[in-house]
């Protein structure tokens, strides 16, 4: 057998190679690569189905490399195989100074260059002024990131439900969706072991599916894509950074990609085994409502449920009584209404959106008390640099 020329393209077999790709180790050259990642996502498309002609779809576009790239290709593909769909941009404006602002500039040219609507929604308008700023200057960085995928969530729904649209793609990786599919493995939270692994998703929680048509890109293919294709994108991470297991989980996926570069779909495609082998086992434990973007915020679980409960506590929604409890919970598992504050979709008398507004909103009497007490104090200490001036001016003249 012939071995192929490493100082040629792999593909085309006359142009020099300029990529090695991560996900194959094959060396192309650059039109053989855009031209092989494009047509990966195009049979993942077609094989799994997820687009039907006609259908109007949101991308939710964050100005960040995996969401432009998306766009791009969308834009490529449904024009080169006729899709018949279309796409419009759907930003969200999560309110947070000197990264949002910035990257939605970013989605505002890509919605020129696409020639794409653009809708954009913030958090400000939509949760009485509670932008992410506001969010992370009351509770801190810690948990931020399950207030902002809960709000996020809601926010890409009413977004779309704006649209008068009922699917939404975003940009979720392979990567991705590896690290979900380790970390829920490693939570033991099977049936979002089980969701994660999905490339079409449509929660209990809301009337618009979502889908991830990236599912099987590597992130570091989508990098060399935006690079060769000179995509305008924004690169700057978000600033009230992810949590620490995803972040561990990541690592792991990257060291394991060092050794064996077939690592990240490997794991992607044992998450699908394991959906397959296990039928639907059911919603997760706490519904999805915080799988909205950003990477972190599949690991709400754990605060958001702890956050519910305090609050349930305190405000007596849940019945006292054991017998009563059960039951509530019971009728609660099984009923899907409406959020009697805002009208979204959940199966508890409050969305999980209403119930962290709830708290966040308690929580405001007390620390305007608090800044009460410290404007107190920092006249205090004003009164005092005051006094020790004038000692000082009168020690000089002495
Ligand atoms: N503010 C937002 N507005 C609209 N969609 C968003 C927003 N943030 C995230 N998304 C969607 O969720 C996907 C995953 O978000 P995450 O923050 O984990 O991504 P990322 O890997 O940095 O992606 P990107 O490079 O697109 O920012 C994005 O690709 C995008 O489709």
């Amino acid at each position: 057998m012939l071995l192929p020329n490493p100082r040629l393209c792999a593909r085309c077999l006359t142009a020099r190679p300029v990529v090695l790709r991560p996900k194959t180790q094959e060396r192309l050259c650059k039109p053989c690569f855009l031209l092989a990642f494009e047509t990966e996502i195009h049979e993942t498309i077609i094989s799994t189905n997820i687009f039907t002609r006609g259908e109007k779809i949101a991308i939710g576009a964050s100005g960040g490399k995996d969401s432009t790239v998306l766009a791009s290709v969308l834009k490529t593909l449904n024009e080169r195989y006729d899709y018949g769909v279309e796409f419009v941009l759907l930003s969200i404006d999560e309110g947070i100074k000197g990264y949002r602002d910035d990257s939605l500039e970013t989605v505002k040219r890509n919605a020129q260059q696409y020639e794409m609507e653009l809708l954009i929604v913030g958090y400000e308008e939509l949760y009485g002024g509670w932008t992410m700023d506001k969010v992370v200057g009351q509770i801190g960085k810690k948990g931020n990131c399950t207030y902002c995928g809960v709000f996020r969530r809601q926010a890409l729904d009413r977004g779309a439900e704006l649209l008068g649209i009922k699917h939404v793609v975003t940009g979720h990786n392979a990567d991705d969706i590896a690290e979900t599919v380790f970390m829920n493995l490693l939570r033991g939270d099977l049936p979002r072991l089980h969701r994660c692994a999905h490339i079409t998703t449509a929660s209990s929680t809301s009337p618009i599916k979502r889908s991830k048509p990236l599912k099987y890109a590597y992130e570091k293919e989508i990098v060399l894509y935006a690079h060769h294709k000179k995509l305008d994108y924004f690169s700057t991470e978000c600033i009230y950074s992810p949590e620490a297991f995803r972040g561990s989980a990541r690592a792991l996926i990257k060291n394991l990609e060092k050794i064996r570069p077939s690592s990240i779909l490997d794991v992607v495609k044992s998450g699908e085994a394991f959906a397959a082998m296990t039928g639907d086992i059911g919603p997760p434990a706490a519904e999805e409502e915080g799988e909205g973007g950003c990477g972190s915020t599949r690991s709400g679980g754990g605060s958001m449920a702890a956050e519910e409960r305090r609050l349930r506590n305190k405000e007596k929604i849940v019945t006292r009584g054991k017998a009563n409890q059960k039951g509530a919970r019971k009728r609660n598992e099984q009923k899907l209404g409406s959020c009697v504050r805002c009208g979204y979709l959940t199966s508890q008398e409050l969305c999980k959106a209403c119930v962290l507004l709830d708290g966040l909103n308690k929580t405001v009497p007390r620390v305007e008390v608090e800044l009460e007490g410290l404007k107190t104090i920092t006249d205090g200490v004003q009164r005092v640099d005051l006094h020790m001036d004038e000692i000082k001016r009168a020690a000089a003249a002495i």
